[in-house]
């Protein structure tokens, strides 16, 4: 069965939290609150634009609503390429990876329909075999079966695949599915949510350490 590796997308394949932080700051100034710094925002981003929102609001003492979600993930579709582009290295990553043979996907907590819109927008899409968004199926990372669903997607199983990702969630959904996983160094999870997974500091280290996890 040929190997496949599956991508976390939000702060591993790309810096997405410019956009990110523009359309929560738009919403943020329409309901006549405060806006937040980059590193605020980063710090809220990892599981699902729902819990964004819903930290968002709770930070201003606000309950969550669904319209200031709805009107968020409107917003965000239409302006999530403005400003926001792959990691340096990570396209030369995946021509790398798909030249020796693998087979790519990506498990992110964005909706499907931004994320799609994001990858084709930055000309990734024609890399990925599979998406599997945070509304794609019933559940979302840490939940191993968000994984395996989009594994399942792309025809295959646990036992081929590599996971790469920036967040607790992303290490913690691999283990879940007994699928090895690397830490994206580069993102915007602190080390310590590695939780012992091997650390990547660039994007250029991938091909190797995916390699060697499954070889
Ligand atoms: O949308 C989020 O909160 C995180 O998305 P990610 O799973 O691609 O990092
Ligand atoms: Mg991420």
């Amino acid at each position: 069965m040929s190997r496949i590796a599956v991508f976390d997308l939000d702060g591993t394949l790309v810096d997405s939290a410019p956009d990110i932080h523009a359309s929560l700051d738009r919403l943020m100034a329409a309901l006549g609150l405060p806006g937040f710094t980059r590193q605020e925002v980063i710090g809220m981003v990892g599981d699902g634009v729902r819990a964004l929102i819903d930290k968002a609001l709770t930070a201003r003492g606000m309950p969550f609503d669904e319209a200031s979600l709805a009107t968020f993930v409107s917003d965000y579709t239409e302006n999530a390429a403005q400003e926001t582009r792959p990691f340096e290295g990570i396209p030369a990553a995946l021509e790398s990876l798909a030249a020796a043979g693998w087979r790519l996907a990506v498990c992110t907590n964005k909706p499907e329909l931004a994320a799609r819109h994001l990858l084709e927008d930055l000309g990734l899409a024609r890399w990925f075999a599979a998406l599997g968004g945070g509304d794609t199926f019933p559940v979302r990372k840490p939940d191993p079966a968000h994984l395996l669903a989009t594994l399942a997607k792309a025809g295959a199983g646990p036992e081929a695949a590599v996971m790469i990702g920036d967040h607790r969630n992303d290490v913690q959904a691999a283990a879940g599915a007994g699928v090895p996983c690397i830490f994206a160094g580069w993102g915007y999870g602190p080390a310590e949510m590695a939780a012992g997974a091997p650390v990547a500091r660039h994007p250029a280290e991938l091909p190797a350490l995916i390699a060697a996890l499954r070889g």
